[in-house]
């Protein structure tokens, strides 16, 4: 079997750094490309050196195009105007992309969702295991418990993000919104100060936290009377969210043939769609 190549866009940013040194401990897997903004300070740096993983001769580059001759698969944890520029970019190419950006738009989404006609997408707000089975526990307990449970969504992230509430925070309320049939946005309920009034029953609130080094921490409330339900995740080390990303990465081709276009989601990957 061929190593599967991947691309990694958003290579000089945390993730980026992470999934570079990653590939580099996988069998079967080839760094063949990395990619920056334009005004980034690592262009024509050597993407291993960068990353801590010792050189691998592929440099840091601003344009996509040379990348996208034989390359299987890239790994985008960038920002949304990247992420939205690069989707049209691969459709056209049907190259796959595996997208972990978050605060994306919902106009944003619907630019992924068309160019997951013509290619393979796989998106998620968190593509960890533990995170993607707390969803559908999330969805469960929220089918079951019905409106006298008041939902609630925490989370708590380093003070170096740009975005709240986290795409894990969405990705868990929209859970929680499917087990009891509604769209997270008619029930979303986000940033209260002043005076809001009792809460609306049948919301799902959000709190964003931002501080220190804190890799990611997500907790679900079911609020009822006289008791509460509490699901709790939390991440310690960002390779959780490489090593998931790779392998959705491995998915997007099943053996030596790519997978059929569509927009996908880790819970496609991992299986637990039915859960
Ligand atoms: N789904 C998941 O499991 C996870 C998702 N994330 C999400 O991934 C994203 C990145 O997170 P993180 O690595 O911590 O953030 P960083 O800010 O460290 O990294 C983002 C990187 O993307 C670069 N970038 C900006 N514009 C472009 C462009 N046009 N092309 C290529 N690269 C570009 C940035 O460059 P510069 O800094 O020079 O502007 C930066 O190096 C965030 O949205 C975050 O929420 C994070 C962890 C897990
Ligand atoms: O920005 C981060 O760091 C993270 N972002 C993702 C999110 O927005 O949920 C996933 C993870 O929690 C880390």
């Amino acid at each position: 079997m061929t190593d599967l190549r991947i691309v990694i866009a958003g290579a000089g940013g945390r993730m980026g750094r992470t999934l570079i040194r990653a590939i580099a401990e996988s069998e079967g897997l080839k760094l063949v490309g990395a990619l920056e903004y334009s005004g980034s300070a690592h262009l024509g740096e050597d993407a291993g050196l960068m990353a801590g993983a010792g050189p691998n001769g592929v440099t840091v580059e601003s344009d996509v195009a040379p990348s996208l001759n034989g390359t299987d698969v890239v790994i985008d944890f960038s920002t949304p105007a990247a992420t939205v520029r690069l989707a049209g970019r691969l459709a056209e190419a049907g190259i796959a992309h595996v997208i972990g950006t978050t605060g994306l738009s919902n106009e944003d989404n619907a630019a992924i969702a068309d160019a997951a006609l013509r290619t393979v997408i796989v998106k998620s707000g968190n593509m960890s295991l533990g995170v993607n089975l707390l969803a559908a526990l999330t969805r469960r307990v929220a089918a079951t418990l019905g409106d006298d449970f008041d939902i609630e969504i925490v989370e708590m992230h380093h003070n170096r993000k740009v975005d709240a509430p986290s795409g894990t925070a969405l990705l868990l309320g929209e859970a929680a919104a499917a087990g009891r049939n509604r769209k997270l946005d008619d029930c979303s309920e986000r940033g209260r100060d002043g005076i809001t009034g009792p809460r609306v029953k049948g919301n799902i609130g959000f709190a964003s936290l931002r501080g220190g080094s804190v890799v990611g921490e997500h907790m679900v409330i079911f609020a009822g009377t006289s008791e509460r339900i509490e699901l709790v995740h939390k991440a310690e080390d960002r390779a959780l969210f490489a090593n998931g990303a790779l392998v959705a990465a491995r998915w997007t081709k099943c053996g030596e043939t790519k997978r059929e276009p569509g927009l996908y989601s880790m819970a496609d990957v991992l299986g637990l769609a039915d859960f």
